[in-house]
């Protein structure tokens, strides 16, 4: 399959149904994704020729149709880039940190996917479901979801599931495991599932927003405290996230 996410190093494609499992106690997540990175709708002269170290590589795979498809994820990308550049200055304010405290620590060419659910008609108890029980790898994801449609689930803090209504003009924001790490859980990752059960094809579409592969993320110093001593070790940004999409997609049971 030409477009097929797995043919290259980068994740970048076609992710079938069942490609991956995210909850090991489940058995696969009923989804397919297309998953795309920074590209710049007119390339510049020689982008084309760099390599995977350099950010303006882009790596994407692109179906020849639908016509539009490829300006409007694009488009897309860019405008969600555009919010999460926001977002990470409001972390970094409400932390009592400068308001540019994140922004050399940001990674420039998130993951981004649109996700197709067909609807779910097997046995509640088959353990497939949408996408399984799961923390984002990153800082936080900026997730649209098509109005009208239930399927996201969250889990609060007495750990009972509850809807997260999609409401039109709206967008999610779902803390990820390195946010909580380099705020030492002052900012928690919220635990998430998807279980598509309305009946009718569901979409939506995620934009990780990471830390730059490079960066060691340890928790902040003001986030540390007597009261609140540090919870994390130091960890690699983009080995964790590495270990964390292996592992994802090692355990379906398509593998
Ligand atoms: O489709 C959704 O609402 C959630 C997707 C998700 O959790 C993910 O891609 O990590
Ligand atoms: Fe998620």
């Amino acid at each position: 399959m030409k477009l097929f996410h797995k043919q290259g190093t980068l994740f970048r494609g076609y992710e079938p149904l069942l490609d991956s499992n995210i909850d090991l106690a489940n058995r696969g997540d009923l989804y397919e994704g297309f998953v795309i990175s920074r590209e710049e709708l007119v390339p510049k002269e020689g982008d084309d020729k760099k390599t995977n170290g350099d950010t303006t590589f882009s790596g994407n795979l692109w179906p020849s149709e639908p016509a539009g498809f490829r300006e409007a994820f694009v488009n897309y990308y860019h405008a969600a880039f555009g919010v999460g550049k926001v977002l990470h200055r409001l972390f970094a304010l409400a932390l009592d940190l400068p308001e540019t405290y994140f922004d050399d620590k940001l990674k420039r060419d998130p993951i981004m996917r649109g996700l197709h659910y067909p609807p779910q008609t097997g046995s509640e108890d088959d353990r497939i479901v949408g996408i399984g029980a799961h923390s984002d790898f990153e800082c936080f994801t900026i997730l649209w979801q098509e109005p009208g449609v239930q399927a996201l689930q969250i889990l609060n803090s007495e750990k009972q599931w509850i809807n997260a209504t999609p409401i039109p003009g709206t967008l999610v924001i779902n803390i990820g495991d390195l946010l909580s790490r380099w705020t030492n859980d002052i900012f928690r990752s919220t635990v998430h599932r998807v279980i598509n059960r309305s009946g009718v094809c569901r979409y939506s579409i995620a934009q990780f927003m990471g830390a730059d592969p490079h960066v060691e993320v340890e928790p902040i110093p003001s986030c540390v405290s007597a009261e609140r001593p540090a919870r994390y070790e130091t960890i690699n940004a983009g080995e964790h996230v590495r270990k964390r999409l292996r592992e994802m997609y090692q355990h379906s049971i398509t593998q």
